[in-house]
């Protein structure tokens, strides 16, 4: 299986698993993260969503490479990147607050990913960035927009996107982008993060998600992310962004 989701209590997680390619995307991660928005909007005794990667090395890579540099053309990229973007607000705006437990490397849309949840819990090990830029795209399943959104400073915001680099957990705390950084052992880390949280009651936590949705609803944040994906479709059909992808995959052992 590319993926699990898995009961805990009351935490419904699910793991990207596909270690080899360090948890990239590939079309059946997109469908397990649909099926994830699924069961938790049939399931109201769920009081947390959790995401991660399996193994050590990586949270997510972003998108299967050797399968989307398949994708030649404007109209090509778009379905693919539209379908991730939906499923990501779908994710973003669960009524349960959503932890990205960040186990390792997150860059391209695995840092996207990790931005549309409500935490970031990081490994001190972890580096995350949005490298697209040295792809040259955007960002394409939300996060630009989810970043402008959630990070207090705009301009370190944009500094991210437009340096497009991985940077260290110390530095991903320092400006905002990581909830809280953890050493060792994921799972002691989660018990340890959602402890305070678990004594108070889910439907506040619900009530405070609603909120937060509102507004977000209330500012078409949605719209906002179908612009990008739209402008990420188009940086997609340039010879810059097809030679980088190539200029990657000759890279493979
Ligand atoms: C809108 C989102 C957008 C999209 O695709 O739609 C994107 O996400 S664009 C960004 C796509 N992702 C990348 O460019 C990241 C590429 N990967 C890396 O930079 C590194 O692999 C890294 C930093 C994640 C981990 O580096 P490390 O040295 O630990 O591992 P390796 O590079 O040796 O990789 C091991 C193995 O995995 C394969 N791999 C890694 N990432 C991907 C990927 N995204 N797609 C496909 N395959 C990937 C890599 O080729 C190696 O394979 P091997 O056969 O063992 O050589």
């Amino acid at each position: 299986m590319t993926f699990t989701i898995n009961r805990e209590e009351n935490i419904l997680r699910f793991t990207i698993n596909r270690p080899k390619v360090r948890n990239a995307i590939n079309h059946e991660v997109i469908a397990g993260f649909e099926s994830l928005v699924t069961s938790v909007h049939n399931d109201s005794t769920i009081q947390f969503v959790v995401i991660t990667g399996e193994g050590n090395e990586a949270f997510c890579s972003g998108g299967d490479l050797s399968i989307f540099h398949g994708l030649q053309t404007e109209e090509d990229a778009f379905p693919m990147l539209n379908r991730m973007a939906t499923a990501l607000y779908n994710i973003a705006t669960l009524p349960v607050p959503v932890i990205a437990l960040v186990n390792g490397h997150a860059v391209g849309g695995g840092c996207e990913i990790a931005t549309a949840c409500d935490f970031r819990l990081v490994s001190s090990h972890a580096k995350a960035g949005f490298i697209q830029g040295t792809l040259a795209i955007t960002s394409g399943w939300g996060g630009g927009t989810y970043l402008f959104e959630k990070l207090a400073r705009q301009d370190i915001a944009m500094q991210m996107l437009c340096e497009a680099k991985p940077l260290l957990a110390h530095s991903l705390l320092d400006n905002g982008w990581a909830t809280q950084l953890y050493d060792g052992n994921k799972e002691q880390a989660l018990e340890t993060f959602v402890h305070e949280m678990k004594q108070v009651e889910a439907s506040v936590h619900r009530a405070y998600k609603q909120m937060l949705i509102r507004k977000w609803t209330e500012q078409k944040l949605l719209e906002q992310i179908k612009e990008e994906v739209k402008t990420c479709s188009k940086l997609w059909a340039a010879d810059e962004h097809h030679e980088a992808v190539q200029k990657f995959l000759k890279k493979r052992k």
